[in-house]
């Protein structure tokens, strides 16, 4: 079942019917938890929001590429109930943007993320209240790592606990000089609950996984690199926006992997996402799928028709 709804999440988008897309999207909503798991979505949304402060902003640019930003300074961005719910609403206007291509996901204030905000922690810190937003998150973290976008996470200074699971919800990650990555939830008493561990284990192998929970090491950008956690290093920025800022380098480096129509880039993510996730047959059948609704198509057709060299 819950092969079958990545397989239509993969395609809703591609479909040439609203309706049909629509339908799919709400299907795949939550594809890790939903009623049958005893999830139930607006009975958590409201005791979230018992918890305010801070805020996720959605920039949709004219390029393709949206900036995600982790906006609550004044606790290290760490995430309140009320910023949970902002991510799951900006996940799905992010599923509804057809002319996207890529995806920057940062801090405010020069720091990524601290975590869960603790205060909501202590007063959510009961087994039921803590498995509802554990799935919570964890559908909305699966669904972000999902959308058709390639998405980079730009890290500077501290990625902490959730913070640092966020990060694993991405295609790819950027660090700056100085940052720190961390995943503190041993001094917690607690294991991640985002679905951090598992998507950690895709990134760096079970060995490195194992090494960065249990000791909870701090990885900083030359052991990032080496271990595959970051996929590269930022300069420090000359000003804080424009040209030589970590967001416009960030730009710069995902802008030749988005470069191109945006069906076609969704398509990359699509087939990347089917190899990732679905046995090989499915997958080969997803990719069968996906491959018809770019071949023909008009990059395709323009395409042959420049009679292009792949010099
Ligand atoms: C499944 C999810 C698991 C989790 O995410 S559990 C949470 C894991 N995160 C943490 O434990 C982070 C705890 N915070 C820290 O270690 C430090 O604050 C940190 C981030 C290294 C920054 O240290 P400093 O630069 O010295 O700054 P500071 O401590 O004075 O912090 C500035 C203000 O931010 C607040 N803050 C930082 N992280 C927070 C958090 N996660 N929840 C709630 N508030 C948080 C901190 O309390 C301080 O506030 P205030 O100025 O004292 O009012």
């Amino acid at each position: 079942m819950v092969l079958c709804a990545v397989r239509q999440q993969l395609l809703s988008s591609s479909s040439g019917c609203a309706a049909w897309t629509r339908l799919l999207q709400r299907q795949s909503r939550g594809c890790v938890y939903s009623s049958i798991h005893g999830f139930n979505q607006e009975e958590i949304k409201e005791k979230l929001q018992a918890f305010p402060g801070g805020s996720i902003d959605l920039l949709k640019q004219e390029s393709g590429v949206a900036v995600l930003t982790i906006n609550n300074p004044s606790r290290m961005n760490a995430f309140s109930g009320s910023m949970m719910v902002d991510l799951e609403e900006r996940v799905s206007q992010l599923e509804s943007w057809t002319d996207g291509k890529g995806l920057i996901v940062q801090g405010a204030a020069g720091t990524f993320c601290s975590g869960s905000d603790l205060n909501a922690v202590r007063a959510i810190s009961n087994p039921q209240d803590g498995m509802k937003m554990c799935m919570f998150m964890q559908n909305t973290l699966t669904r972000l790592l999902r959308l058709p976008l390639i998405s980079v996470a730009l890290v500077e200074g501290r990625a902490l606990g959730g913070g640092a699971e966020l990060l694993t919800a991405c295609d790819f990650r950027l660090v700056a000089p100085g940052c720190v990555i961390q995943f503190v939830h041993k001094h917690m008493g607690l294991v991640p609950g985002w679905g951090g561990a598992a998507r950690l284990v895709h990134i760096v192998g079970s060995c490195q996984a194992l090494k960065l929970l249990s000791g909870a090491l701090k990885v900083e950008p030359e052991l990032g690199l080496q271990i595959g956690l970051a996929d590269g290093l930022l300069e420090a920025p000359q000003v804080e926006e424009g040209a030589g800022s970590l967001q416009q380098q960030a730009e710069n480096w995902l802008s030749r992997f988005t470069k191109g129509p945006a069906p076609v880039i969704r398509a990359v993510k699509k087939v990347v996402l089917s190899g990732r996730e679905l046995p090989l047959s499915e997958a080969l059948r997803t990719e069968k799928d996906v491959f018809g609704t770019v071949w023909g198509g008009p990059a395709n057709l323009q395409a042959l028709a420049s009679r292009s060299k792949h010099k």
